[in-house]
């Protein structure tokens, strides 16, 4: 079964439009939590402007199922994950001004970067996960880095489904059988939404793991975060 893993930047962001400490992060993280979420992901950048260092220490003592950490490889983010030491830690090749992530790793560019860091998380005991497109020879470039997992980037399976072009999600299904051969886990993430999930999980094998948060809290506004947790849960059963 696939795990669901909330991506709660967007409640950071909430949070810090006011300068105060509402909604709380940590007892938002501990609800989710006792909603079913299989998992916490946030993706501190280095502008804190939703998740910030300090959150990432208040969250790991409390959080009891996957924290997973998302981030540009930067040395104040490997420090960070040093410390906190999460389930896992998810690469991504953020660029400065991005809105958020628009893009995964050249593994065969930054193979020799990628394979340092990752080297680095795993002795720590840190399972690793690094950010691809879904592109084979990315997947075996990833292949050749070490890493435990690859999570593919989903935007452009989103933006084809939402057009009603079904085919979108063809590569993501041959990226993730190749990944599997090659012996890497494989997650998915990216405007995810209960529109699409239940048509990614069926086509894709292989999924360990989702991780979820604009559409979700978004989707949260109308229905309450426990019952949309609830209803990502039996889309990925
Ligand atoms: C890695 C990824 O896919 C992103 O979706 C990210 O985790 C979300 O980041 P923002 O919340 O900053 O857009
Ligand atoms: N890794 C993807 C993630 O954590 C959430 O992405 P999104 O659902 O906010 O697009």
């Amino acid at each position: 079964m696939t795990k669901l893993s909330v991506n709660i930047n967007k409640i950071a962001t909430l949070r810090n439009a006011r300068g105060g400490d509402v909604p709380n992060l940590v007892e938002a993280a501990k609800n989710i939590e006792s909603y079913g979420a299989e998992g916490i992901t946030v993706h501190p950048r280095p502008d804190e402007r939703h998740i910030r260092y300090a959150d990432v220490h208040d969250l790991k003592p409390v959080l009891t199922t996957e924290f997973n950490i998302e981030g540009k490889p930067i040395q104040q983010f490997i420090d960070l994950v040093l410390e906190a030491a999460p389930a896992q830690v998810t690469l991504v090749p953020d660029a400065e001004d991005a809105i958020t992530s628009n893009a995964g790793w050249d593994t065969i560019k930054h193979k020799e970067y990628l394979k340092e860091v990752i080297a680095e998380f795993k002795y720590h005991g840190i399972r690793t996960s690094i950010f691809v497109d879904p592109e084979k020879k990315m997947i075996e470039g990833a292949a050749e880095t070490g890493t435990d997992r690859i999570e593919l980037y989903t935007e452009s399976f989103a933006v084809g489904y939402a057009r009603g072009d079904k085919n979108a999600v063809k590569p993501y299904a041959e990226c993730a059988g190749l990944a599997h051969k090659l012996g890497l886990g494989v997650n998915a993430g990216h405007d995810l939404s209960l529109q699409n999930l239940k048509f990614f999980n069926t086509e894709v094998p292989h999924l360990a793991e989702v991780s979820i948060g604009h559409a979700l809290i978004s989707e949260a506004l109308y229905m309450g975060l426990e019952k949309t947790i609830q209803e990502y849960l039996k889309l990925l059963k």
